[in-house]
C-alpha cells in the first residue's frame, strides 16, 4: 500500500532534503545516525510507524517520550524538527513526520557505511500516542532470547529478522545502568572486556556514563557487533542472548564472518519493519509540527 514514489510529484526533492540534513547532523555527531535509527525502531514497534514517538507530552496529553525505554534515552528529535522545517518550506503540508523519520533512519545508516534500501512512503501521522504500549511493546536490555523472539514475532518479524535488526547495535551507545548487571554479575562474558567496561561503569554511581554497543566500531555500520557477540563481548544482556548456545548462534556466526549477508538481511528486515501498520489514505494526518497534533 505504501509506495517509494509517493511524493515523486508532490515533493520531488524530499530525499535530497533529508539526505543533506542528515549529512550535516552525522558530520556534527556520528552518534546521531544511531539515535535516529533507534527512534524509528521505537516508533514502528509502538502502534506502527506513525511518528507517535515524536509527540511531546503536555498538561493534557501523555505521549511516549516518558515511557521507560525512551525516557532520558531517545534522542535526535531536534534533527527531525530541522528536517521537517526544511521540508515544509519546500513542500508545505505534504510529507508526514513518519515518512521523514523512515527516510532519516536509512540515511543515518548509509552515512555510517551501512546498506541502503528503498523506503516505502505514504505513511500518515498519528493523532495519538501510547505510553503504555511503548512500555509493553519495546524489548528490555534484560530480556532473554525467548522474550526477544516473541516480542519481534508479535510484530511479524521472525527470529532471524530479530537477530539481523539487533545489528543496529553496531552503532551507538548505551548507559551504564543498563549494562551494569551484565558486566558485574554475568559469567558468559569476556573477562578483559568486563574489566574495561567497569572502568567507566562503577558498581554504584555513574549510571549515565556511556559505552559503545559495538566495542570497536560504534560509528561504523559493519558486522563487528556480531564478532563481539562471538567473543562474548556483547554489552547488553539482550545482545549476548543472541549468542549463548541458543537458536541464533548459527545466524550470529554467519553475520560475524559475512558482512554482505548481514547488510542484505538488515536492509530487508528494515523494509519489513517500516511497513508496520502505517496510517494511510484519510487516516491520521500530515502534522505541521512533528511534536504536536494539528
Ligand atoms: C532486540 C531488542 C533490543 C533491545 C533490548 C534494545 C535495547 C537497547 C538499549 C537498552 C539501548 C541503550 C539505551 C540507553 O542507554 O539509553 C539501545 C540503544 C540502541 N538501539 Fe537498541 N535494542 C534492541 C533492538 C534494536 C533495534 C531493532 C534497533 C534498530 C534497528 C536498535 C537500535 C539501537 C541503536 C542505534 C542504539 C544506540 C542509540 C544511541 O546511541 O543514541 N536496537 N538499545
Ligand atoms: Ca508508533
Ligand atoms: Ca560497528
Amino acid at each position: 500500500q505504501l509506495s517509494p514514489n509517493f511524493y515523486a510529484t508532490t515533493c520531488p526533492n524530499l530525499p535530497t532534503l533529508v539526505q543533506n540534513a542528515m549529512r550535516q547532523a552525522v558530520t556534527r555527531e556520528a552518534r546521531m545516525g544511531a539515535s535516529i535509527l533507534r527512534l524509528f525502531f521505537h516508533d514502528c514497534f509502538v502502534n506502527g510507524c506513525d511518528a507517535s514517538i515524536l509527540l511531546d507530552d503536555t498538561a493534557t496529553f501523555t505521549g511516549e517520550k516518558n515511557a521507560g525505554p525512551n525516557l532520558n534515552s531517545a534522542r535526535g528529535f531536534e534533527v527531525i524538527d530541522t528536517i521537517k522545517t526544511r521540508v515544509e518550506a519546500s513542500c508545505n503540508a505534504t510529507v508526514s513526520c513518519a515518512d521523514i523519520l523512515a527516510l532519516a533512519a536509512r540515511e543515518g545508516v548509509v552515512l555510517l557505511g551501512g546498506p541502503s534500501w528503498i523506503v516505502p512512503l505514504g505513511r500518515r501521522d498519528a493523532r495519538t500516542a501510547s505510553q503504555s504500549a511503548a512500555n509493553s511493546n519495546l524489548p528490555s536490555p534484560s530480556s532473554d532470547l525467548a522474550t526477544l523472539i516473541s516480542m519481534f514475532s508479535a510484530k511479524g518479524l521472525n527470529a532471524r529478522e530479530m537477530t539481523a535488526l539487533s545489528g543496529g547495535h553496531t552503532i551507538g551507545q548505551a548507559r551504564c545502568s543498563l549494562f551494569r548487571t551484565r558486566i558485574y554479575n554475568e559469567t558468559n562474558i569476556d573477562s578483559s572486556f568486563a574489566t574495561t567496561r567497569k572502568a567507566n561503569c562503577p558498581a554504584s554511581g555513574g549510571d549515565n556514563n556511556l559505552a559503545p554497543l559495538d566495542s570497536l566500531t560504534s560509528t561504523r555500520f559493519d558486522n563487528n557487533y556480531y564478532k563481539d557477540l562471538v567473543a562474548r563481548r556483547g554489552l547488553l544482556h539482550s545482545d549476548q542472548q543472541l549468542f549463548n548456545s541458543g537458536s541464533q548462534d548459527a545466524v550470529v556466526r554467519t553475520y560475524s564472518i559475512n558482512n554482505a549477508a548481514f547488510a542484505s538481511d538488515f536492509a530487508a528486515a528494515m523494509v519489513k519493519m517500516s511497513n508496520l501498520s502505517p496510517l494511510t489514505g484519510t487516516n491520521g494526518e500530515i502534522r505541521k509540527n512533528c511534536r504536536v497534533v494539528n
